[in-house]
């Protein structure tokens, strides 16, 4: 099991400043969708170039022209990138064979699909690398997690691995443990908090004891 710092709510050089005080802790970074619509694939550039030993990811919920989207997010030094659940196949298959081609991989966001387990097989059957339950910061405020969601994925993925998403904080995630996922996704849960280090060394602490 990995954990993944989802970068949303910074500039560059936050994001970057933020990274320094954690990257022992993280397995992948992840910039945020807000990140890279303010600041462009320019952001994943310069986190590949200040961590070239981590793993990036650029949160681009692609949902269409994948194939030239992820081929771009590559160049700009991405070695995941996302695309929406809710695309077309088409798009999902474009995707995958582009990530094939640059040695990247894809992990699919399920935000908004209704029909989890369906879903999910399909894609699985498409060649995605992770298949991701997440309740977006709208839902979240809702009161709403996709911690049966995930559980749902874990019984229908054969191939994929599996990632969880959305409002995971430090008492919540022996919850997310229980149920496995190959990656568990951060965001607000680390960089909410004052002291974001013994956060994140915390979590990772409680992932690798699995
Ligand atoms: O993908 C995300 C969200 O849609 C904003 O782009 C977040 O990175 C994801 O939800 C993880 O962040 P937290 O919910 O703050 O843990």
């Amino acid at each position: 099991m990995k954990l993944q710092l989802a970068l949303d709510l910074v500039n560059i050089p936050e994001a970057i400043e933020l990274v320094k005080e954690v990257e022992d802790h993280v397995d992948v970074v992840e910039i945020g969708t807000p990140v890279v619509i303010n600041e462009g694939l320019k952001a994943v550039k310069e986190m590949k170039a200040a961590f070239p030993e981590l793993t990036v990811l650029a949160d681009l919920k692609i949902m269409d022209a994948a194939g030239y989207e992820v081929s771009q997010a590559s160049a700009a030094g991405a070695d995941i990138v996302t695309i929406l659940g809710a695309a077309e196949d088409a798009s999902i298959k474009g995707a995958v064979e582009e990530a094939k081609k640059q040695g990247k991989q894809i992990l699919v966001d399920m935000i908004a699909v209704k029909d989890i387990a369906t879903r999910a097989k399909e894609l699985d059957e498409l060649g995605v690398d992770y298949i991701c339950v997440h309740t977006g910061y709208d839902l979240q405020a809702a009161g709403q997690n996709s911690f049966e969601d995930l559980a749902t994925i874990k019984s229908v993925v054969k191939n994929a691995k599996t990632a969880v998403a959305g409002g995971i904080k430090l008492d919540t995630l022996p919850e997310v443990i229980k149920a496995q996922p190959d990656l568990v996704i951060v965001g607000g849960g680390i960089t909410g908090e004052d002291d974001k280090q013994a956060a994140a060394a915390k979590m990772k602490e409680l992932i690798t004891q699995g």
